[in-house]
């Protein structure tokens, strides 16, 4: 099996990479990524030494339709993974995320069309549980479905819906032989320390107090990124054509117990705790009903329990400093710097 999967560097789409070529033997695989500020070569240090004739890595941009249809005619199937990913970053300026997440998805598809006119390869659009808004805080009972219908709060969600839609379009339209997977947030090594667990836990081992946004009610439905990767790659051997799968970890958590239990794990107190200014648009709630998946394809979320799962987290970025060291004292540690000073004065 011939896989090209695009952003591949980043943090779900490298440990999407190791787990696929650990897990199936008979799988090779083609990594293209543009390497933005989120995509990290030293991700897949390991990779490239250990599985030197059944993984390559292409530096490219999905917005290149010639070498995207180049690269989908080797392939047997497609895992979409390149995006914009950060809701704070599409707040500052949301134009980069219609240009990857929107069109570049039109571009893959493109190239897909064009590679694949008889629609034989197979395409896993990965996206987020974002595209359906969020939930109130008083009504526990009730969780994103398949059919749950579309209402983005953030420039981010909003590409992502409209990806989503680009995708539904081809495969009406065209016939393309696509699945869509709509995930609950993910958790684990190799995440950039922007998002909240790594950019908690790496604040702490520096000494530094952990920025929570607003009174930390927010809830997240939280999944291990392997069980993510698992369920992605049955999706793309098993799931049906045109059918949406959401994939979640039923494990909410409000941001203030997640952040109380980093504080237990690294020994620390909730006196590092600093309250900033909230998330403009802020999500309440996410929660999705992984029934589906489950009952369809057999998929569990067996590595998402808590507090291991998250336990092991911690200890991944304090026994990797390497990894997220240099990240963190480059251009970023300056984009870090504004956006926190910005929050703790609330403007
Ligand atoms: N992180 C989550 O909790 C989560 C949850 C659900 C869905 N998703 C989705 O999963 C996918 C991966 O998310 P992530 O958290 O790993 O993101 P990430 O930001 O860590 O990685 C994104 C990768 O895409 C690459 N990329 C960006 N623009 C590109 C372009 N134009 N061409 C080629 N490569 C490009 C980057 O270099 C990077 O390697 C995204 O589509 C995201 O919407 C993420
Ligand atoms: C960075 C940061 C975040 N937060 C809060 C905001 C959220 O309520 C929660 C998680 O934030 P984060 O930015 O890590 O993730 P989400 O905004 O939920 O989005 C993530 O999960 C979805 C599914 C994707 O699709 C996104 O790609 C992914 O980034 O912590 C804080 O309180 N302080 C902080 O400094």
């Amino acid at each position: 099996m011939k896989i090209l999967i695009t952003g591949g560097s980043g943090f779900i789409g490298s440990n999407f990479v190791r787990f696929a070529l650990e897990s199936r033997s008979d799988t090779s695989l083609v990594n293209l990524d543009a390497l933005t500020y989120s995509g990290n070569p030293e991700s897949l240090r390991d990779i490239e030494e250990r599985f030197p004739e059944r993984y390559r890595f292409v530096h490219g941009d999905i917005r290149d339709v010639d070498q995207m249809t180049s690269l989908i005619a080797e392939a047997d199937i497609v895992i979409h993974m390149a995006a914009e990913s950060h809701v704070d970053r599409s707040i500052i300026d949301g134009r980069p995320f219609i240009e990857t997440n929107v069109l570049g998805t039109q571009c893959l598809l493109d190239a897909l069309r064009q590679a694949d006119p008889d629609n034989n390869k197979r395409l896993v659009h990965v996206s987020t549980d974002e595209v359906y808004g969020d939930l109130p805080l008083d009504r526990p009972d009730l969780l994103f479905t398949e059919t749950t219908p579309y209402s983005p709060s953030s420039p981010y969600s909003a590409s992502k819906a409209s990806s989503d839609h680009l995708v539904r379009a081809a495969i009406h339209t065209f016939g393309i032989n696509a699945s869509i997977t709509n995930c609950s947030n993910n958790f684990g090594p190799y995440q950039f320390p922007e998002k909240v667990i790594p950019l908690f836990v790496t604040n702490l081992l520096q000494g530094m107090k952990v920025p929570l946004y607003g009174d930390g009610r927010n809830v997240r439905d939280w999944l291990h990124v392997i069980d993510h990767c698992e369920a992605v790659l049955l999706v793309a051997e098993q799931g049906k054509a045109g059918e949406t799968y959401n994939i979640g970890g039923n494990n909410e958590r409000s941001n203030l117990e997640l952040t109380h239990a980093i504080l237990d794990i690294m020994g620390h107190d909730e006196s590092m705790i600093e309250y900033v200014e909230d998330r403009k648009g802020h999500d309440r709630r996410y929660a999705i009903d992984a029934s589906k998946i489950q009952r369809d394809l057999g998929w569990e979320p067996s590595r998402s329990a808590w507090p291991e799962a998250l336990e092991a987290t911690c200890n991944w970025y304090r026994d990797n400093t390497a990894w997220w060291q240099r990240i963190r004292s480059g251009e970023y540690r300056q984009y870090y710097e504004q956006q926190y000073a910005r929050k703790q004065d609330g403007v």
